[in-house]
């Protein structure tokens, strides 16, 4: 009830009963005067006493004028009064602003009852509501609904007001641009008249939802609008104490996209925009549990570019990554939309071959891929021709998850690779063995140094001519606790690769030098030592130092240390190596070239860098009284030798004939079993060997 039906009301029961004093006398909330013909006040009650502030005594026989009417509404209310008492024209209610004891401001909601007493006397009793309390509550009312306009018109959102059947009521957007149907199209429609089938079905269920449990629902959808395909959030909220629903929807294409940008990190490789590892292996485990369901098969064959390693470091990395594009899209090209081609890092990818009918369907692909990279690659104008090797992994056979088989893939690529590369090769039950075995090895090598569980061995080398003692190879010997012995062919490549070369061989220097001081002092001889170097060892910016160092701890003259290093550390063709060689020249370390006739024996190497001794492979000793072209290989090779300046090790001496022929053929010095086996340092100082013994 507002306040004029109240004051109308009450107004209406004070003409009719006289005894409703009693009534107004309990009310504090409305404030009641009554007034004589005079205007003078003949009733007082404790509501006026609150809002105007004087007390009954005070007002009782005042004018009202003289009381609450302010200054400039005297003349107006002592005529109203008037024409009322001679012409009977009523005082209509208003809202009118009196004033208080104070002088303030009082607004009221004034109704008037005229009527005349049992004495015949007219008085008139005024009923005032204050509207300070209605006011400031619609004051509170307009600020909430400014405060409400201010929040549309700053929110990109777009609200709607909805009825539960989905018909649109109201809507507010502070960008009417955003409404991609215009208002009179949407207005009083339901929304299946302005959105598409699937979006209208997921409002009606989350209306009937948020209905149903007096709550707030959201969800997503899309919508395909003029500027392209857009997502929305939808939140939809009851309005109390109706069963309307607000809406309010948002315009998440921004997040979207950047969700988007995420997910692609996340899933996809950056360069090739493949599936990465993550998404490859997400999508093998996927197809596998579909292969068990459909009793099916499944191909995982591991990629790797032959020698990608090699165009990266000669051509540079552009080039590199724009090779690594170019044959992620020929794999794409080449397979089955159903099958999945990812980079799983640096130059290896993975192909899945889903419903494969059999493992001929996986030679076919696998083929035709090795065929597609045949054709040179044309990158900045230069024709480039990059191999791949390829290992093949089947489900069931090779294993049943995802991870045991991109690892048999990844073995048998490595069985592709050791057949010469640009080949594919299937999974076998021996190559695991080879591989947990290459594990082991890898697994026990960290931290072997640290627990002392190398040894340096000691081959003599001898002079042809008189048998005599001329130094040894420094080789190195490893015992571990749990695989027992294992010999450098087995844990050399495995330290090379992991970089554990460059500790370990730091290892044999220092202990090679320092057996040598304790041997040149026993003996009282100028001995040799030659040590191995890994091609890994040159990328190891202490080297040098190091090796100065050691020279100068142990006191032995450079000229007495002998590096053997293979063709392979030269074929690397980086500067490093060679300021390394030549710093190594300078000190006078003496280099040798090792395993000399496996490899592509390039003379122009020997020509290049300052070598002072050429190792005959034992290989071609081993064949030396056996096959006429082995000993003319040799025989050519120390010719060439001594032209060159160098002095020839041979190695691998395992008879007395090898070493006669050797000697006839000019050979300086031997090393062989004939003459010892690599054997302990302390063996070596009792060491003794005479020509014919
Ligand atoms: N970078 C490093 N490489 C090293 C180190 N220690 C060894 N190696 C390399 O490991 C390969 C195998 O070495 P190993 O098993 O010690 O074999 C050497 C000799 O034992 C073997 N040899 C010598 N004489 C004979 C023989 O008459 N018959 C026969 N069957 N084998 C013989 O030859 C190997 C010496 O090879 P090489 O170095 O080429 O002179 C080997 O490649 C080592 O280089 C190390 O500390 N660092």
């Amino acid at each position: 009830m507002d306040a004029k039906t109240i004051s109308t009301k009450l107004a209406h029961q004070t003409a009719l009963n006289g005894s409703i004093h009693q009534l107004f006398d309990a009310v504090d909330v409305i404030s009641v005067q009554g007034y004589d013909e005079q205007r003078r006040v003949i009733y007082w009650n404790v509501g006026s006493e609150l809002l105007y502030g004087f007390t009954e005594a005070e007002a009782l026989g005042k004018k009202i004028e003289e009381l609450i009417v302010p200054e400039s509404m005297r003349h107006l209310v002592v005529s109203a009064h008037n024409d009322w008492i001679t012409k009977e024209i009523e005082i209509p209610a208003a809202e009118i602003t009196l004033c208080n004891k104070d002088g303030d401001d009082v607004s009221v909601y004034s109704s008037h009852v005229m009527f005349t007493n049992q004495y015949n006397q007219k008085q008139m009793y005024c009923i005032d509501i204050n509207l300070a309390d209605v006011i400031q509550a619609q004051e509170q009312a307009m600020f909430k609904a400014n405060m409400l306009k201010a929040v549309f018109e700053a929110t990109p959102d777009l609200f709607f007001l909805m009825e539960e059947d989905g018909t649109i009521v109201d809507y507010h957007a502070s960008n009417t641009s955003k409404l991609y149907v215009p208002p009179e199209h949407f207005i009083g429609k339901q929304i299946t008249s302005v959105l598409p089938e699937g979006v209208c079905d997921k409002f009606k269920i989350h209306i009937a939802k948020v209905l149903k449990q007096k709550g707030v629902a959201s969800f997503e959808y899309e919508l395909d609008v003029p500027s392209g395909l857009h997502y929305f959030e939808a939140r939809i909220s009851l309005l109390q104490s109706s069963s309307q629903v607000v809406v309010i929807v948002r315009d998440i294409t921004e997040q979207h996209k950047t969700a988007e940008v995420i997910r692609q990190h996340a899933y996809f490789d950056t360069l090739t925009s493949l599936p990465n590892r993550f998404l490859s292996l997400d999508r093998l485990s996927q197809m596998l549990n579909e292969a068990e369901r459909n009793n099916e098969k499944t191909a995982v064959l591991f990629l790797d570019l032959d020698d990608f390693k090699k165009v990266n470091d000669s051509l540079g990395h552009e080039v590199g990554d724009k090779l690594l594009i170019e044959a992620a899209s020929r794999l794409q090209l080449a397979l089955r939309k159903e099958d999945t081609v990812g980079r799983l890092g640096g130059d290896e990818f993975i192909v899945l071959l889903r419903a494969l009918a059999n493992n001929t369907s996986a030679i076919d692909i696998s083929e035709n891929l090795l065929k597609i990279f045949r054709e040179p690659f044309q990158i900045d104008g230069r024709e480039l021709i990059l191999t791949l090797s390829i290992g093949i992994a089947i489900y069931p056979e090779n294993g049943d998850c995802a991870s045991d088989l991109l690892r048999n893939a990844d073995t048998a690529m490595y069985q592709a690779k050791a057949m010469g590369r640009n080949a594919y090769s299937f999974f076998t039950k021996e190559m695991n063995i080879v591989m947990t075995r290459r594990f082991e090895i890898e697994g026990q090598l960290h931290g072997a140094l640290e627990r002392n569980e190398f040894e340096v061995y000691y081959q003599p080398q001898l002079n042809v001519k008189d048998g005599s003692i001329m130094g040894a190879e420094a080789l190195l010997r490893w015992r571990n606790p749990m695989l027992g012995n294992v010999t450098p062919d087995e844990f050399i490549p495995i330290a090379e690769q992991t970089g554990l070369i460059v500790p370990i061989g730091k290892y044999v220097i220092e202990q090679s030098l320092s057996f040598l001081s304790e041997w040149q002092t026993a003996s009282q001889q100028d001995y040799m030592i030659a040590v191995n170097l890994s091609p890994r060892q040159f990328r190891d910016n202490d080297l040098i130092e190091f090796i100065k160092k050691a020279l100068s701890d142990t006191n032995i003259n450079p000229d007495h240390l002998e590096f053997e290093i293979t063709e392979g550390v030269l074929m690397i063709g980086k500067s490093y190596i060679d300021e390394a060689l030549l710093e190594l020249h300078k000190l006078g370390i003496k280099l040798s070239m090792d395993d000399f006739g496996t490899g592509y024996s390039s003379l122009s190497y020997l020509r290049q860098y300052a070598f002072d001794v050429l190792k005959i492979d034992r290989s071609f000793i081993n064949g030396i009284t056996l096959k006429k072209e082995d000993c003319d290989l040799v025989k050519a090779t120390i010719a060439m030798a001594h032209s060159l300046g160098l002095v020839v090790v041979a190695e691998g001496v395992e008879m007395r004939e090898q070493l006669t022929l050797l000697e006839d053929l000019g050979c300086d010095y031997v090393q062989g079993y004939y003459f010892s086996k690599p054997i302990p340092a302390r063996e070596l100082l009792e060491f003794k060997h005479t020509k014919n013994s």
